[in-house]
């Protein structure tokens, strides 16, 4: 159903301690082992933010906060941090989508175990500093009309704890944002392996609008922004065809 280029990745955990909404961990925990696995509903409610456009943020020359990201309209053009402003050195690992009605896995991609640099698709073309932090899908019309998709991230953390741990995800069609999630990993520890589970609650989109999504491929987009203590540490984009099987 999918093509999906890879990031990162690496290998997987088993263990697993759900969560539910409204704390930072999300609620209920239940672990076994050394790792640590969080189904993450979002953010209840997300109040409308003062409209700001990236070359504002990019001009506040400091840490870009959730409430900022949240203020914007469309689709970034260019990432607002650098990579290496990932100093909790958060690495994802493993990537899988599924519906969450069937169960029905539609799109998983691992890292090799022995780390080989992989090719990868870059969003300005070619491959520089910007390598890995863009993704492009290819779905089938039907991936529009899901009512709900997890998708299982898995990620490594370096040598220091992590006290809150976010992710924003912007998802535009051209410049009319079609839903923003917000899921709060909340705390990870020192060279842990983590894992959780966004579920992700489809807006209902009008016929007209999926038709013309359909049509134009690569004209869905998100943005994704990952926060430490509310400072934002990465910033990974993707767009979407859903013309695949046509
Ligand atoms: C059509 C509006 C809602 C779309 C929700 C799409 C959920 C897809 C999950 C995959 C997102 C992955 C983003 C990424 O790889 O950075």
């Amino acid at each position: 159903m999918s093509e999906r280029k890879p990031r990162t990745e690496t290998s997987t955990s088993a263990n697993m301690l759900d969560a539910e909404p409204g704390s930072a961990a999300g609620g209920r925990e239940r672990r076994s082992g050394g790792g640590v696995m969080k189904r993450l509903k979002p953010r209840r409610s997300q109040p409308e933010r003062r409209p700001v456009t990236e070359d504002e943020l990019r001009g506040l020359g400091r840490d870009i906060t959730p409430d900022e990201v949240l203020g914007l309209r469309s689709v970034t053009r260019d990432y607002l941090c650098k990579p290496e402003d990932n100093v909790f050195n958060v690495d994802f690992t493993r990537f899988k989508i599924r519906d969450m009605e069937t169960g029905t896995v539609l799109f998983e991609i691992a890292k090799p175990p022995n780390n080989d640099p992989l090719e990868e698709e870059d969003v300005n073309g070619g491959s520089d500093s910007n390598t890995g932090r863009f993704v492009r899908y290819q779905f089938t019309p039907a991936f529009l009309r899901l009512g709900t998709v997890g998708a299982t991230v898995e990620f490594t953390v370096g040598d220091r704890p992590i006290s809150s741990f976010r992710m924003i995800e912007r998802h535009y069609f051209r410049d009319q944002l079609l839903k923003s999630f917000d899921f709060d990993f909340g705390f990870c520890i020192p060279n842990s392996r983590n894992s959780c589970e966004h579920i992700y609650e489809f807006p209902q989109l009008p016929d007209e609008l999926i038709r013309q999504m359909v049509e134009n491929p690569y004209e869905t987009r998100s943005d994704s922004f990952y926060f430490v203590d509310n400072k934002l540490i990465m910033h990974n984009k993707a767009d979407y065809a859903y013309n695949g099987g046509q």
